[in-house]
């Protein structure tokens, strides 16, 4: 599913708008869908809506105006004055409707919003920018506080459409019903919080200008589909590529059994592991079908550099990091395999990103790598871990980039995002981020592009942690890693309803 930033959303509002649809008609759509919304909901008969001076206030006029006339008994409170053409209109609209305006200032306001049923937020919404003051953020606090429905108009004001991030305060809905297209901020957090449910009305805009103007998505079902290399009755191991995982180290001998348990489950023909004999010694007892070479010490060291790269020559993309350990001698010997596979399709996970902090230069000479850091291990690459710093640093060193996280966002050189929403608290333990990158680099192995291989891996190891039956206190990376075979059979459940009409 397309995602838009504020920016070309507004950019997509002008290019319908100069098609000769007026600005006026899309408001009135895009209230239409709210009214809908609202009325999904039977017992609300009492609607209070705060209203700003954009045109997200405009919105709110005109639903207001929409719900008086089904009935509805309706108060705006006015949180700053109507300021653009169509929010003036339409709060003049309201008024000859017979509806009733209070200022926000007005001692009785606090005791209406606590009489309403619903509570709507037309305060801000994509032009939103730095944080909720005075009265108005006041006045959030204590909807925040109330139990009436609380749904908000495009993004809840407070939120930043751009990233999610909410400085202060913000307003907390159960549903927010969004025009065109989802922001990217609905999906990552702190945002992904006050959202609630986010429903996407598109009526009134063009899909071809849509499609056109936007190319980060959310990770979705259809996406995958799209995305899933095929399996074909005529092959065999080879068709399916061959991934080479280097890790492990004298105490972290679990992380690289993780990481090829990623790469075996989700479809690669071939596992090799390059490992010290301890970490060796864990795959091969529970993974037979890894080839598990065993390295020549407690960790990775140069003595091993050679045999690295005469495995690596078998091998159609390389995982570089799990459990590698920071000896300062190991981290020589990965920025050295970094210079070594310029070449090769990369996944660079955990202490291999903690190599690369001492020299980011080598990524100038990479040709086709993915980082795949946690905010901590980003932080320690770029100095910040918000968005803007994220696709700054995808520019400058012309890489991708996987920030994890709850939400986890991979981003392209060219500012192409690809958010992915599946996942669970089960999630939130060590060794979920091994077998991510030893999925995404089986997945690379077989389709042979690393931004395809990124946003599989993250779908499929949120989508198993979503599958399992083990509750998510309990579960464990290993436990996820078996549920890729769950995942498969959903997507291809899926494609059949798809195929003979079936909707989700
Ligand atoms: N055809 C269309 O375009 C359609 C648009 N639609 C609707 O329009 C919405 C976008 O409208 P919008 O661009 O007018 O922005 P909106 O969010 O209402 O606020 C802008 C005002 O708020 C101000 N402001 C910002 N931050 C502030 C702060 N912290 N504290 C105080 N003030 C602050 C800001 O000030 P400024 O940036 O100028 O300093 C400006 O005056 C969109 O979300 C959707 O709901 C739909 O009807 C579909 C068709
Ligand atoms: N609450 C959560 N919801 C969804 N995914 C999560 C959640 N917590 C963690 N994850 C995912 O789990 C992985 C954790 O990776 P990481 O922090 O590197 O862990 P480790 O290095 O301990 O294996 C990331 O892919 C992250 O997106
Ligand atoms: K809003």
């Amino acid at each position: 599913m397309k995602v838009a930033f504020p920016v070309q959303m507004r950019r997509i509002d002008e290019l319908i708008i100069e098609r000769g649809i007026p600005s006026v008609l899309l408001m009135e759509n895009a209230s239409r869908s709210v009214l809908e919304e609202v009325l999904k909901y039977p017992t609300v008969k009492e609607i209070a809506i705060l209203c700003g001076g954009g045109n997200n206030g405009g919105d709110g006029y005109a639903i207001g105006r929409l719900l008086l006339n089904a009935g509805k008994t309706v108060s705006v409170i006015e949180c700053y004055h109507p300021s653009t053409p169509d929010a003036i209109f339409n709060a003049s609209l309201f008024v000859s409707f017979g509806g009733g305006i209070h200022a926000c200032e007005e001692s009785t306001v606090e005791s209406l919003l606590s009489r309403a049923d619903m509570v709507i937020d037309s305060i801000f919404g994509t032009g939103f920018h730095g944080e909720l003051q005075g009265r108005v953020a006041e006045l959030v606090e204590y909807i925040n506080g109330l139990k009436s429905v609380k749904l908000a108009v495009d993004i809840p004001s407070g939120v930043s459409g751009f990233d999610g991030s909410v400085r202060g305060i913000a307003f907390r809905a159960d549903k927010t019903v969004t025009f065109g297209a989802g922001k990217v901020g609905h999906y990552l957090y702190p945002g992904r919080d006050y959202c609630g449910e986010v429903v996407v009305r598109s009526e009134g805009f063009s899909r071809e200008i849509l499609d056109r103007q936007l190319d980060s998505s959310v990770i979705d079902e259809e996406l995958v589909l799209e995305l899933l290399p095929e399996r074909h009755a005529d092959s065999h191991k080879g068709t399916y590529g061959a991934v080479l995982i280097v890790g492990g180290s004298e105490i972290y001998t679990g992380a690289p059994f993780l990481s090829a348990l990623g790469a075996l489950r989700s479809g690669c023909g071939l596992t090799y592991t390059y490992t010290p004999p301890e970490a060796a010694a864990v795959i091969r007892s529970n993974l037979p079908e890894v080839i598990a070479i065993v390295g020549k010490g407690p960790h990775i060291f140069r003595d091993d550099l050679d045999t690295i790269v005469e495995i690596a020559k078998k091998a159609d993309s390389i995982v570089i990091g799990p459990g590698i350990g920071r000896n300062e001698e190991t981290a020589e010997t990965v920025l050295e395999l970094l210079k070594v596979f310029s070449k090769s399709s990369m996944v660079l996970d955990a202490d291999g990103l903690y190599a690369l902090s001492k020299d980011l230069t080598v990524l100038s000479r990479t040709e086709d790598i993915l980082l795949t850091p946690h905010p901590g291990e980003f932080r320690r690459l770029c100095g910040e871990t918000d968005l803007k710093s994220l696709m700054d640093f995808c520019e400058n060193f012309h890489c991708r980039v996987i920030l994890k996280g709850s939400s986890s966002v991979l981003c392209n050189p060219y500012g192409k995002l690809s958010i992915n929403i599946t996942g669970t608290t089960g999630l939130a333990k060590g060794g979920s981020g091994d077998l991510l990158s030893g999925t995404i680099g089986s997945f690379a192995a077989q389709t042979g592009d690393l931004e395809r291989a990124g946003i599989l891996g993250m779908y499929f190891m949120g989508k198993a942690a979503e599958l399992s039956d083990e509750s998510d206190a309990s579960n464990t990376a290993s436990s996820i890693g078996k549920e890729y075979s769950r995942v498969f059979s959903c997507l291809v459940e899926g494609a059949r309803g798809e195929k003979h009409g079936i909707g989700t």
